[in-house]
């Protein structure tokens, strides 16, 4: 039932507005993958998907279900069906129903209808539920119908916007174990907009990150993370490494020495900011080498911050530390997470291990 879907230079312009919403914004997703779309409030994520389903009509670009266009169709004849963060169901009809309405709408018999619902109840984990009114229902509940009834609508692509954000953290982790399992058991074509980067790494398997309405990067989550193609990707991951530099034969110079480019990577001469995933830097002893792999920099906690189990660390270079109080240098820093128990207190020297094979560089 999933189909391939391709956005090809999608481009939206609100009227009056100054800029598009979605500027050019070409990806493909592939039958039975899930995509997300990520990206900071206002930077289009909605309009993409309204534009998938037919609800806003782009200013220009083409939508590809299958290889063909669906310009000019209406939602309704896309094949498509969307779940919004609000679960929109009919009040007055019972869990059933509202998984029954569409089928009985478009013909088929309420016996038929409602066998096919219950179906679906089963596959959101709502068996048994079919005869309560939807008003005795949790919100997570109410959005697993919303899904069940997007699902008994058999669409080759189904749309999810912000479908989990009004839930608390544990119905979310719940939902995207479902998710998981209706796509093992379905394999629907899934496009989901979310601005939560460890939701989009939890259920999809590649993500389109926006910015002000452009595509910033089309890639497995993985490689958004750790092989960011700008700046812009790197802080929008969360990133917090940037050390300014300039890249001469493939090597990155910059406040903590030369970095060689690791196998794989090509970096061009120039300008560049080379960064590094702060869970990927390890911190040692003072005085410390560097395995091979690693380059060591000496460096002093400059800050400690809380987070839960770990801690996070302001690391300055010793080099500009050396006379300055704790805490007050300004040049480049690094980032490093550790577990919570271990003892770097603020002004402990250490040695920071940078992986190369986790550096990467982008134009500044
Ligand atoms: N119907 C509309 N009329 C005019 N401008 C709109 C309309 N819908 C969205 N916009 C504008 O288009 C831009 C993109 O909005 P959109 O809702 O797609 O972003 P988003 O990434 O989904 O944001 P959020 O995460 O806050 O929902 C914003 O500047 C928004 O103000």
């Amino acid at each position: 039932m999933s189909a391939s879907l391709a956005l090809d230079a999608l481009t939206k312009t609100f009227d009056g507005a100054d800029h598009a919403a979605v500027d050019a914004v070409s990806f493909s997703v592939a039958p039975g993958e899930c995509l997300a779309i990520l990206g900071p409030s206002g930077s289009g994520k909605s309009t993409v998907l309204r534009s998938i389903a037919g609800l806003d009509v782009p200013s220009s670009g083409r939508i590809l279900v299958d290889g063909a266009d669906v310009a000019g169709l209406a939602p309704e004849r896309r094949g498509m069906a969307m779940v919004f963060q609000r679960p929109l169901l009919f009040p007055h009809l019972s869990v059933l129903d509202n998984v029954a309405f569409a089928a009985t709408v478009a013909g088929q018999s309420k016996r038929e209808a409602r066998a096919d619902a219950t179906q679906f109840l089963e596959l959101v984990q709502l068996a048994g539920f079919g005869s309560r009114p939807v008003t005795a229902l949790s919100g997570g509940q109410e959005q697993r119908v919303a899904l069940a009834r997007a699902l008994a609508a058999r669409p080759r692509v189904l749309l999810l916007d912000e479908p989990f954000s009004a839930l608390d953290p544990e119905l979310r982790s719940d939902m995207h174990a479902l998710l998981a399992a209706i796509r093992a058991q379905v394999a629907p074509t899934v496009v989901m907009v979310t601005h939560d980067r460890d939701e989009a790494a939890i259920v999809a398997d590649r993500v389109a990150l926006l910015k002000r309405g452009r595509l910033l990067q089309h890639d497995v989550v993985e490689r958004l993370y750790t092989r960011p193609v700008s700046l812009d990707v790197s802080r929008l991951m969360g990133g917090r490494i940037e050390l300014a530099g300039v890249v001469r034969d493939g090597v990155h110079e910059s406040a903590i020495g030369r970095v060689a480019a690791p196998a794989g990577e090509t970096w061009a001469d120039g300008a560049g900011v080379l960064v590094v995933r702060q869970e990927a830097v390890q911190v040692a002893a003072a005085g410390a080498s560097a395995p091979e792999g690693f380059v060591a920099v000496d460096v002093v906690v400059a800050e400690r911050r809380a987070r839960g189990p770990r801690a996070e660390l302001a690391l300055a270079l010793t080099d500009q530390a050396a006379d300055a109080p704790a805490g007050s240098v300004d040049g480049p820093r690094l980032t490093a997470e550790v577990p919570a128990s271990r003892p770097l207190a603020i002004g402990e020297r250490a040695t920071a291990l940078i992986p190369r094979s986790a550096c990467t560089v982008v134009a500044g």
